[in-house]
């Protein structure tokens, strides 16, 4: 029997007794103890649903970030919230729920109003899915942009689409790799095959093996028949390989040996089947470090780097930001005959003065989110809950201006030196102390692969 299925958040609360109702109800329940997991679960599954059990009281802002780069990230799931009377006074859970659910569910728990509000949350996400992958998936000549940056990414595209070599597209996450991978191929001689997207990151280990290069019948438990992977399916197409840097390295042999040959060997049999498909990977990693470190080889960085294209961050694109803004405001209105006919002056003001870290995604998933929350004709900075961090940013001071501009030269250095310190401080003309003292100052601490963490930090 088909089962809806449901992602559970453990925040704290009540998760495995609610777990129980929705098994009664007729629902396939994947618990997740944290935020981590339950950002796996997601990638994996793409459920039109989950669900958040909170505690008494509000997690710790650090977990509070994580669970909100996890909303965010996944605005296709219809997120259901559960929570305790007394969290529902706090104004932070207020905001949270406003900004990111669609419904939330508040003691006492009666099974009765649990089943009928993820059902009711399950149904709208299913009608808006249609609306929604629509827009997701924007054609290759929707590739937005007429800054002088974007314009000398279109020739790279262009370039790369003229040759059938291997390519590496770098970029922070949500700067449109996947849209750059699409725009190659659509270029390309072979634009009527099939274009295979695979997230290396998101499928789990004992998986991905078999995915990519399929398997044959009794391969292993539950190889009840022969299946053909994205590599093979994607013959005489593209196969765009995303976070390839999470490849195994037992994985970027088998790889490797695919890019070298053109040919595979399916899971369970030592057969070699040639198979023509051209590949287009992306990282938002350094790979050049992966090598160092012996995470990634050297061999296959230098196969898969034959051509590169990078995508710059959004906020190096300043020209393009409001362009973007209104082609999606004009998109999302359209498809769900929406009231909003623009943006406000406020709203476009707090546009341009953010510095969008989640890049082109966030900027989609904000305008959307505005859409849906916009009770005016015109979208203000609240309706893209961007009225507490950026107004407050209004006016700035000559100090703010200087703090904004050092981190943004510090930031931009340090991508350009692949994060290397000591080029930095050359690059800058300052000693590495001083590096390391900025670095402090603006909460660009790297993590142990040597990105600033800032990157990922909404609030940078
Ligand atoms: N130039 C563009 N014009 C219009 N929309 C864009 C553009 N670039 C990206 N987008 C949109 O932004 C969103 C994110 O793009 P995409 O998935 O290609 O980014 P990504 O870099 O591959 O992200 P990640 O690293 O997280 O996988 C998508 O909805 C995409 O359609």
């Amino acid at each position: 029997m088909y089962q809806r299925e449901i992602v559970c958040l453990d925040c704290g609360g009540a998760t495995q007794a609610i777990a129980r109702v929705l098994v009664d109800g007729g629902w396939r329940v994947r618990p997740a103890s944290s935020a981590d997991e339950a950002r796996r679960l997601l990638d994996e599954l793409a459920p039109r649903i989950a669900l958040v059990a909170f505690a008494a009281a509000l997690p710790d802002a650090s977990d509070v970030r994580t669970l909100e780069d996890v909303l965010e990230t996944n605005t296709r799931t219809a997120w259901v919230a559960l929570v305790e009377p007394g969290l529902l006074e706090s104004p932070a859970m207020q905001r949270l729920i406003a900004s990111y659910f669609r419904d939330y569910i508040s003691a006492p728990f009666l099974p009765e109003t649990i089943l009928q509000s993820v059902g009711h949350a399950y149904g709208m996400a299913t009608i808006d899915g249609v609306a929604y992958q629509t827009v997701a998936a924007a054609p290759a000549d929707e590739m937005l942009g007429q800054s002088a940056a974007m314009e000398n990414v279109r020739r790279v595209l262009r370039k790369c689409a003229r040759s059938r070599a291997p390519v590496t597209v770098t970029g922070e996450s949500g700067t449109g790799k996947e849209l750059a991978a699409r725009s190659i191929h659509h270029q390309s001689a072979h634009a009527t095959g099939p274009f295979i997207a695979v997230n290396c990151g998101a499928i789990p280990a004992n998986l991905i093996q078999a995915e990519l290069f399929g398997h044959c019948r009794g391969a292993f438990t539950g190889a009840d028949r022969d299946k053909i992977g994205r590599i093979e399916a994607a013959r005489g197409g593209t196969l765009f390989l995303d976070e390839i840097g999470d490849l195994s390295l037992g994985l970027q042999v088998n790889l490797l040996r695919f890019l070298q040959e053109g040919v595979i060997e399916k899971v369970g049999t030592h057969r070699p089947i040639s198979v023509d498909t051209r590949v287009i990977a992306a990282t938002h990693k350094n790979l050049e470090k992966a090598v160092a470190a012996g995470e990634f080889r050297e061999d296959l960085y230098y196969r898969l780097n034959v051509l590169w294209a990078e995508m710059p961050p959004l906020r190096e694109r300043a020209d393009d930001i409001e362009l973007l803004a209104q082609a999606y405001l004009e998109r999302f209105s359209s498809l769900r005959n929406g009231r909003a006919a623009g943006f406000s002056r406020q709203a476009l003001a707090v546009i341009k003065a953010h510095p969008w870290p989640g890049n082109i995604r966030e900027l989609v998933n904000r305008v959307q989110r505005a859409v849906v929350m916009s009770d005016r004709r015109l979208v203000t900075p609240a309706d893209l809950d961007l009225d507490r961090r950026c107004i407050s940013r209004n006016p700035q001071t000559l100090e703010q201006v200087r703090a904004a501009a050092e981190k943004d030269a510090l930031r931009r250095s340090l991508r350009h030196s692949g994060h290397n310190v000591a080029e930095t401080a050359r690059d800058l003309g300052v000693s590495r102390l001083t590096i390391y003292r900025l670095m402090e100052k603006h909460g660009l601490q790297q993590n142990a692969s040597g990105v600033p963490l800032a990157c990922t930090n909404r609030n940078a």
